[in-house]
């Protein structure tokens, strides 16, 4: 199997070598005289937060490209987060709401260039290609040097390192997402979602903070990975051809993707089917940064994981700037008493990192 990634972002946004996103400030000035970038927003942007919806993919030829070599790609973005800007408020409540699956999955994929992610034994997985991304996030933009913004850009552009740990963690521990219904929370590329897909999970959900990931990257990786160009490429026949169409259209329907806040997000999936089936799996990487989110994403867990199911997490020891790591937050769940944490594997190469178990303390 094969993972894809793929995002470019354009006019407000510049990637610097490493995958940061900086700030043409010229832009921020102007938003700012045209009411979208006050005081007022910064505090909490959601409300002058649009995302446009007319953002271009591009992308940049793979020729020569060696991933560990190359500035642009998504795995040369897995560097320590470095400067995260601190939490200074609650987290915005911005609306949740689900993406469609694009009609022609086809075009999204057009002139896409595929990277392969080495050292996946169990499932070959590619992204698609991660060409600069510039981005036009209306009325805010990135400061410099950051890899997110509270409340406005949350982190999904890029593939965070602890996602490769969990990936890994997958084969090694042999997890079993067979027939399994799966979360994959903060999600960004989605690769973690994707991996469980493509093992047999029965339905996987996909959320982001931002609406943009969801459709520039998440869902191009998603559709990257499916099935549906190889059996295009295998079959010429045309009516075999269109009853494959409709099992991989099949297939694509049991994955959902959403955006939005984490309690709009549990509102949302709650209220979308009168039986809501719980998670038997949640899957996050590097989402427990900010503090300030904590209650937010502790709720989420209580209110949207089955009664036997697991949290799957993976962070970083600590994120220097935002406060928050793995110490504060099994903290914060243990004074609450609902979930047993359990270590999974530290990994104490550069910044040390946890892979985290979570599930119910009192399940019946
Ligand atoms: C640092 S990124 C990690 C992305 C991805 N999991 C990875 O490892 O590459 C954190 C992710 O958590 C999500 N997130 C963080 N805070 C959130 C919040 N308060 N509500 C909803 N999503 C949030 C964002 O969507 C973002 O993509």
């Amino acid at each position: 199997m094969t993972f894809q990634f793929n995002f470019t972002i354009e006019d407000q946004f510049t990637t610097l070598g490493d995958g940061v996103l900086t700030l043409d400030s010229s832009k921020e000035s102007s938003a700012t005289e045209s009411g979208k970038g006050t005081q007022r927003d910064r505090k909490c942007p959601t409300a002058a937060f649009v995302v446009p919806s007319n953002h271009l993919l591009k992308t940049t030829s793979l020729e020569n490209s060696d991933p560990s070599q190359d500035s642009d790609s998504p795995l040369s973005s897995t560097k320590g987060p470095g400067d995260l800007e601190p939490g200074k408020n609650q987290p915005c409540l911005r609306v949740a709401k689900e993406h469609a699956m694009p009609e022609d999955v086809k075009k999204v994929l057009e002139n896409k260039v595929r990277e392969m992610l080495p050292g996946l034994q169990q499932v070959r997985l590619s992204v698609v290609k991660n060409s600069l991304l510039k981005g036009n996030f209306p009325g805010e933009s990135l400061s410099s040097h950051s890899d997110l913004i509270p409340g406005v850009y949350e982190g999904g552009l890029k593939i965070w390192e602890c996602t490769f740990d969990l990936l890994a963690h997958f084969t090694k521990a042999k997890v079993n997402f067979a027939g399994k219904k799966v979360l994959d929370l903060g999600c960004g590329s989605g690769l973690l979602g994707i991996f469980a897909f493509k093992v047999g999970a029965r339905e996987v959900h996909f959320q982001d903070y931002n609406s943009l990931v969801i459709d520039e990257v998440t869902l191009p990786n998603f559709l990257g990975n499916s099935t549906l160009e190889d059996e295009e490429n295998d079959v010429k026949e045309q009516v075999v051809k269109r009853c494959r169409k409709s099992r991989v259209a099949q297939e694509l329907a049991k994955c959902r993707f959403f955006s939005g806040e984490w309690s709009e997000f549990c509102k949302l999936v709650l209220s979308s089917e009168e039986l809501f089936v719980k998670y038997d799996f949640i899957l996050t990487s590097e989402t427990i940064y900010n503090p300030d989110y904590y209650s937010a994403l502790h709720q989420t867990f209580l209110q949207l994981l089955g009664k036997h199911g697991r949290v799957l997490l993976a962070s970083k020891a600590h994120y220097f700037g935002v406060g928050g790591g793995v110490h504060l937050f099994q903290k914060f769940v243990q004074e609450r008493d609902v979930f047993e944490t359990r270590i999974l594997e530290v990994i104490d190469e550069g910044l040390k990192r946890y892979l985290i178990e979570m599930t119910f303390k009192y399940p019946s």
